[in-house]
């Protein structure tokens, strides 16, 4: 539920000019979403989404849009962003980067079935593939350097029980990063965030993945295993759902094949993907920024899938 920075249409009236969107006629600020400020903007010639970017700077920020851009192009759904009469996709807007993408039809689907995972699946490992020869290279930010940095930040508020199972995981994590069958897994540019409430349906068609503001270059294998954690799972017990998991990876391998060496890490994988929303839940919960509306999501959802992923094993990957 967050508005970090209030816009109203008389701020916008001017701003847009400068872009081929005509005059606006609708701004209406986005309760959902925790990281940026979001805005539905109606304009003459149709329905975009504006956003204020309050984390990334501007130096940052071409790699996401750019991506969405190169994927847009190669018929992958996303947001198509609009570049203003000079090209450029990043422009500020009370002093911070914003940027306008077309507006995605449909909702979001928070209770998927089996057919909204294959979806799911079959898009996620297209995105892979076109992204293959895009240009620019950015690291994921909530990657494991990050995991490093926060730790020390969130380990004082923690249980006993919950700071241990935090520097075992550490501990593990750092040495899966370090071993021969990490190093074999393929990499690319990656979305890092694929939960539900970032890709849009209509009815059991997808009509687009978005929010690709965590994107960064990583293995193709941990992007699947965060999809997995949000996708297909019991939500009040973290419990992988065989049939979901079956459907989104099946329909996955049938356009990318998984590698022998992902089938290795996939255990691993759910874990890091299941660590590094722990952590980031942590950290908001703990040191909360201010917003107009923030509700940060509950941490113990993801203490509950890492200590999952530990216990049991996961359906394998093909
Ligand atoms: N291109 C789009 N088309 C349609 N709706 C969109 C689009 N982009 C954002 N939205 C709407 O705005 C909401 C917040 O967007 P987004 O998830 O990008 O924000 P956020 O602050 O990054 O949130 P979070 O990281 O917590 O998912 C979405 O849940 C969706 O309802
Ligand atoms: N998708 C994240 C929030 C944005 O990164 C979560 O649910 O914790």
């Amino acid at each position: 539920m967050a508005v970090f920075t209030p816009v109203t249409l008389d701020d916008v009236n001017q701003w847009i000019t400068q872009f081929p969107l005509g005059k606006p006629t609708a701004l209406k600020g986005i309760a959902s979403g925790i990281e940026n400020s979001n805005f539905f903007l109606d304009t003459e010639q149709g329905e975009y989404v504006l956003t204020i970017f309050e984390n990334l700077s501007f130096e940052q920020l071409p790699f996401y849009l750019q991506l969405m851009r190169h994927l847009a192009d190669r018929q992958v759904l996303v947001p198509a962003p609009i570049p203003n009469h000079r090209g450029e996709l990043i422009v500020a807007l009370h002093g911070k980067p914003a940027a306008i993408v077309t507006k995605l039809e449909g909702s979001s689907q928070m209770a998927p079935q089996p057919v909204h995972c294959a979806e799911v699946g079959a898009m996620l490992a297209r995105m892979h593939l076109a992204g293959r020869d895009y240009p620019l290279q950015q690291p994921n930010l909530r990657g494991l350097d990050w995991w490093n940095d926060t730790t020390p930040k969130v380990l004082p508020h923690l249980s006993d029980s919950n700071a241990h199972l935090l520097r075992a995981e550490m501990h593990f994590q750092e040495a899966f990063a370090g071993c021969d069958t990490y190093k074999q897994l393929q990499t690319g540019p990656v979305h890092a965030d694929l939960f539900r409430n970032n890709v849009m349906f209509d009815g059991e068609r997808l009509t687009g993945f978005f929010d690709f503001y965590f994107a960064g270059c990583d293995t193709w294998l941990f992007d699947v295993a965060v999809t997995v954690n949000d996708w297909c799972i019991d939500l009040d017990t973290g419990v992988l759902d065989v049939a979901r998991v079956r459907a989104l990876l099946d329909a996955y391998h049938g356009v990318r094949p998984f590698t022998a060496a992902e089938q290795t890490a996939w255990q691993p994988m759910l874990r890091a993907g299941a660590l590094r929303f722990w952590l980031s839940r942590l950290y908001d919960y703990y040191q909360p920024r201010e917003a107009e509306m923030l509700t940060p999501h509950d941490p113990t959802h993801f203490e509950r899938i890492l200590r999952e992923r530990i216990a049991t094993l996961a359906p394998k990957l093909f």
